[in-house]
């Protein structure tokens, strides 16, 4: 969070539009992200902060407007263009159970993404797996384990490693710490706080919570009824 930069903008997100049906729910929306910044995205259920979320990294493709990262459009690329970059915009989501597939070990859901991207190597894949757990703070024994066996936080750390495993450089923390118990919150947080300062990633942290949002972010935007107002 300290090491905001001053080159140009990870991610822009110029008058964005997404409708449902006839009802426009994310209203011409603009922000911008820079390296190494968290910018928080507060307001009430169903404001369409989720809907930007899905809209920025194109899992939703917006009605209008314009969504640059890293210097490129994404709006008006097909799907195999998008691929590699998806990688580098990973989302974490609220339910930490959900977003990991539960038939699979941990280990296996944090090699996958380096699978899909061809960079497994039977040689190095392994210690790269172990690298992984152990910059979110789990041990290798933890990669054993399926999803069901790790506690709330354990799991959404395993999901984060997931998403490092991507290298990325944006990650979209859709309510990251909103499911967990409140004494485990903290952890998730100081961990992500140290994973920005160590990788200098972009953060689009959408929550609920004002005074958590106020105290983890460098900027926050208010969303009410599609509508964005920063301060
Ligand atoms: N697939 C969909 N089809 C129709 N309407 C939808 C769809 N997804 C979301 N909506 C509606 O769009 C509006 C914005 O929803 P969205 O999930 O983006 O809000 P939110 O601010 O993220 O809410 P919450 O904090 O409860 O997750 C809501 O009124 C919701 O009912």
């Amino acid at each position: 969070m300290s090491h905001v930069s001053d080159v140009n903008p990870l991610l822009d997100v110029r008058d964005l539009v997404v409708r449902h049906g006839t009802r426009t729910v994310v209203d011409h929306v603009s922000f911008d992200i820079s390296p190494g910044e968290t910018l928080g995205l507060i307001g009430p259920s169903g404001c369409g902060k989720s809907s930007t979320a899905m809209a920025v990294l194109q899992l939703r493709r917006p009605d209008s407007g314009e969504v640059w990262f890293d210097g490129q459009e994404l709006t008006a690329m097909d799907e195999r263009r998008l691929r590699p970059l998806r990688q580098t915009m990973q989302p974490v989501f609220q339910d930490p159970y959900g977003s990991l597939s539960p038939r699979h070990r941990i280990r296996d859901a944090i090699a996958e993404p380096l699978h899909v991207q061809g960079s497994w190597d039977r040689t190095t894949g392994p210690a790269r797996v172990a690298e992984l757990l152990e910059r979110v703070g789990l041990d290798p024994t933890h990669g054993d384990r399926r999803p069901h066996e790790l506690s709330g936080g354990q799991c959404q750390r395993a999901g984060i490693a997931r998403a490092l495993a991507c290298e990325p450089k944006l990650l979209i923390l859709d309510e990251p710490v909103s499911a967990l118990d409140p004494s485990l919150r903290a952890g998730i947080l100081n961990l992500l706080a140290e994973l920005q300062e160590r990788l200098g990633l972009g953060y689009l942290f959408i929550c609920h919570d004002r005074a958590l949002v106020r105290h983890f972010c460098d900027r926050v935007a208010e969303m009410r009824d599609g509508r964005l107002s920063s301060s």
